[in-house]
């Protein structure tokens, strides 16, 4: 199925969301199962990495997400940046094509995938969830926080200093983002946010660069009320609705437990769909670059809050870290019942 940027973005996402039946399926963690693949992600580039060791296994985790039941398949360029790039010796143009490569991986698991789905005669699998040939698929373009390229978790800190400024974090971004914009990608997703002055930064590059596809802003949280560095989701939100570019708003990478309550706060600031991609709940060690358990209150069963979640208002669900294609074939199965 081949869908058009319509001419305003709000009315291409609410055409995707009706020809997904009203609620559409995010992918799950890409680096979660790089590395269940056998991807050592320790490393300054993070996911990214395999953009240069093994982008097969990329385009092998995006094709097993879209045969789980995905609609919007997530570039591997969260922590590709150009920066990062020229630390590990590449020059600006070869880290252009590193960023290009990222979306031209997730396009070509799409292709793959419609060509499986053509050959097989199907409509209906064995238990009534729509198969492929006629679920819409969009690749989504990733742009990680500045915190992610830090290499330090510091996009659930969102602690930057004095010293990183509305323009610091515009240039830093700037480059990177023109180039996703012209890679193929039908939407950027800016993911991972953990404070107002980075999704301010980008509101002002997607009007200064005039960005002419739809981008989403995702923000990660640390509780229910709060992005990460403490500043209310409200406020953050908030800025999404300068931006007619900006097609959808939510939280990913955020404990399950806290989903709930933040859709109602965004609810009641914009009117723009809302998408949820938690993570497993767990907590990221970022020295040891390791995810370990939580204590306090269990995240084990994901997947039974996402009735709950779409009712509240969120209109994209799907999965972020430790979460893997079981997680979203089971969203994907509940949300496939209306
Ligand atoms: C979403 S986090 C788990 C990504 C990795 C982090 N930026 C790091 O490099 O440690
Ligand atoms: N799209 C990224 C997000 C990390 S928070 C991933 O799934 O690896
Ligand atoms: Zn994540």
């Amino acid at each position: 199925m081949v869908l058009k940027t319509a001419d305003h973005p709000s009315a291409f996402m609410k055409s995707f969301l009706s020809q997904c039946g009203g609620s559409a399926v995010i992918d799950g963690g890409l680096a979660t199962e790089l590395e269940r693949h056998g991807a050592n992600l320790n490393d300054p580039l993070w996911s990214a990495k395999c953009l240069i060791s093994s982008p097969h296994l990329i385009r092998r985790v995006h094709l097993d997400y879209l045969e789980a039941g995905a609609n919007i398949i997530i570039s591997s360029s969260y922590q590709a940046t150009l920066q990062g790039f020229e630390a590990k010796g590449f020059s600006k143009k070869e880290g252009e094509s590193l960023l290009e490569k990222s979306v031209k991986i997730a396009c070509e698991a799409r292709d793959l995938y419609y060509e499986n789905a053509t050959k097989g005669s199907w409509d209906i699998s064995t238990d009534g969830m729509l198969t492929p040939k006629n679920r819409p698929v969009l690749v989504a373009a990733s742009v990680g926080s500045y915190g992610a390229y830090l290499a330090d978790g510091s996009e659930y800190s969102g602690v930057y200093g004095d010293n990183v400024g509305l323009e610091t974090l515009k240039d830093f971004h700037r480059r990177r983002v023109r180039v996703l914009a012209e890679s193929g990608a039908d939407l950027i997703a800016f993911e991972t946010i953990p404070n107002k002055l980075e999704a301010q930064a980008y509101a002002e590059l997607l009007e200064e660069e005039g960005i002419n596809i739809p981008a989403w802003f995702s923000f990660s949280c640390k509780d229910g009320t709060h992005v990460a560095n403490g500043d209310s989701i409200e406020d953050c939100a908030l800025v999404s609705n300068s931006c007619d570019r900006v097609v959808g708003v939510g939280i990913n990478c955020t404990p399950p437990r806290y989903i709930h309550g933040l859709i109602q706060s965004i609810q009641t600031v914009t009117n723009k769909p809302i998408l949820v991609y938690p993570n497993s709940g767990e907590t990221y060690d970022g020295n040891k670059k390791e995810w370990v358990p939580s204590t306090g209150i269990a995240d084990v069963d994901f997947v039974s809050y996402v009735g709950k979640w779409r009712d509240a208002g969120a209109s994209l669900i799907g999965g972020c870290c430790r979460t893997t294609p079981n997680t979203i074939r089971a969203i994907s199965k509940i949300l496939s019942k209306n």
